[in-house]
């Protein structure tokens, strides 16, 4: 990296000269400066291989958002720009927010200088194996890691679902795929009830037509009936032009309504009028529209508990449960365990050009001990966050190997490790009371945070606050 050129961003002139220092001993040209608005012009007026850039300038002295602002910036002036960021010792979580943003690795302040040396080398040479189109580190995934690249993409052929245990399941939809019959997915949230919807979609006759995701919890009682039915022009304020609600979006594909538990009685009702006479009436409109979808509704409530205690009308449930379909929660299929965190793996240590080579053994075990109570999605969260912070000087270059995630790494959504021991004495809800607590302390009630880390849609964190009374 002798010959590379460095741009050092921070309002701190201490810690610009401390590091300049450093790498003045290593790098040909190290520039320095103190205010960000600067960033555009030397940007346009240079070429650097790695820019270093402060997260929390003196005005935003810890939220570090004028930090992913600039970041920002830098990345719309140049996509390819390799910036490494300055965070506060202890603020991983910012770190991690920022790799997923576009920087490509963080050195925490007080820094030690060999690890910082070791991240400024590896963004600079990050940047001369992009240049030269390479893959960068991830090249010790290989040709495994690219032929993966498919799966990553929202539309699922079956080899996106990983696990034998859900073969069962993965016969049931190729079975039930090409009729028409409605289909109710059930499992607690992050077991893969999307994943399987798009799955029957995808293998049905209906494949090319549309595939309409429809997330029924989160409507307000008066969105409902617009947002699935549609209105004409007048029917209501807002209501500037005629729309067509997503019953007629999906018209000859699919239609999934997610959260289907949470609709009120009178929802409920109109619903099923929709699905019995398979025509939609606009709001404000007294002229009826035939429709021809095929319904896959998925929930993790119980509706035979619901339909028993007059929650949910018996009938609806008979209309929408032609095929049922139970996803079994993660913990209680401990043998996909590993081959989804060696997907997920895969996936992120190519998407953050991260160089990781396994899981060590003590972490499987671990992971196998542990109940998921966010299943798949927590598993998916928790191995992206554990790549973002690998770091590559624990790889083992004399076993040809990159970094192995190790227990220590694994850091689980509430703070601790995998490794701690979990209180059996905690029901499941009380466990996910605390951790939304302590995820709402921790970003002092910002909602996109919170969802962010708990690994749940804004709308599942709303319904969740509002169940526990947080
Ligand atoms: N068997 C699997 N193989 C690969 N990825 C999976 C699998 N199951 C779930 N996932 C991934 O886990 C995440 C959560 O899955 P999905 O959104 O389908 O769950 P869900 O049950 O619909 O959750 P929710 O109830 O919260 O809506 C997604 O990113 C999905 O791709």
């Amino acid at each position: 990296m002798q010959d590379a050129k460095l741009l050092l961003v921070d309002d701190d002139p201490d810690v610009l000269l401390a590091a300049r220092l450093l790498l003045k001993r290593h790098v040909s040209t190290v520039d320095i400066e103190k205010n960000p608005e600067k960033l555009p012009f030397l940007l346009n007026n240079n070429r650097y291989d790695a820019i270093v850039l402060d997260m929390n300038f003196q005005r935003d002295v810890s939220s570090g958002r004028e930090g992913f602002a600039w970041l920002d910036r830098i990345l719309d002036i140049d996509p390819k720009a390799r910036v490494v960021l300055f965070t506060a010792y202890g603020d991983v979580e910012m770190a991690v927010r920022a790799i997923k943003a576009g920087a490509v690795d963080f050195v925490l302040k007080p820094w030690q200088n060999d690890k910082f040396l070791d991240t400024i080398r590896g963004a600079v040479e990050g940047r001369k194996d992009r240049s030269g189109g390479a893959e960068g580190a991830s090249s010790v995934l290989g040709k495994e890691s690219n032929g993966k690249e498919q799966s990553d993409k929202k539309s699922t052929k079956q080899t996106n679902i990983i696990g034998s245990a859900m073969r069962p399941v993965l016969d049931t939809v190729e079975q039930v795929a090409p009729t028409d019959a409605n289909v109710l997915i059930l499992g607690e949230n992050g077991t893969g009830k999307d994943l399987i919807a798009r799955a029957i979609h995808d293998q049905s006759l209906r494949k090319d037509k549309p595939f309409v995701s429809v997330d029924v919890g989160a409507l307000t009682e008066s969105l409902f009936e617009s947002e699935l039915f549609g209105h004409v022009k007048g029917a209501f304020t807002d209501a500037r032009d005629d729309r067509a609600g997503r019953f007629e979006e999906a018209n000859g594909g699919t239609i999934f309504l997610d959260e289907i538990g949470n609709l009120t009685p009178s929802q409920q009702a109109r619903l099923l009028t929709v699905l019995q006479q398979r025509q939609v009436t606009r709001v404000g409109s007294n002229k009826a529209r035939p429709v021809d979808v095929r319904l896959i509704c998925a929930t993790n409530a119980d509706l035979n508990e619901r339909v028993a205690e007059r929650a949910f009308r018996q009938d609806l449930l008979y209309r929408i449960n032609t095929i049922e379909l139970h996803l079994p929660p993660l913990r209680e299929r401990p043998s996909d365990i590993a081959p989804l965190a060696e997907f997920f793996l895969k996936k992120y240590a190519k998407q953050y050009n991260r160089s990781v080579s396994g899981l060590s053994p003590a972490l499987l075990a671990e992971m196998k001990q542990y109940r998921w109570p966010g299943n798949v999605r927590e598993l998916q969260h928790a191995v992206e966050r554990a790549i973002i912070l690998a770091r590559p000087e624990l790889a083992r270059p004399e076993l040809g190997q990159g970094t192995m995630l190790q227990p220590e790494s694994f850091v689980f959504r509430n703070g601790t490790s995998v490794a701690s021991p979990v209180n059996e004495t905690l029901q499941l809800e009380d466990m996910e009371r605390q951790l939304i607590h302590q995820a709402m302390q921790k970003h002092r009630g910002s909602i996109t945070d919170v969802a962010r880390e708990l690994g749940l849609s804004r709308q599942a964190l709303y319904r969740r606050l509002e169940k526990f009374g947080l």
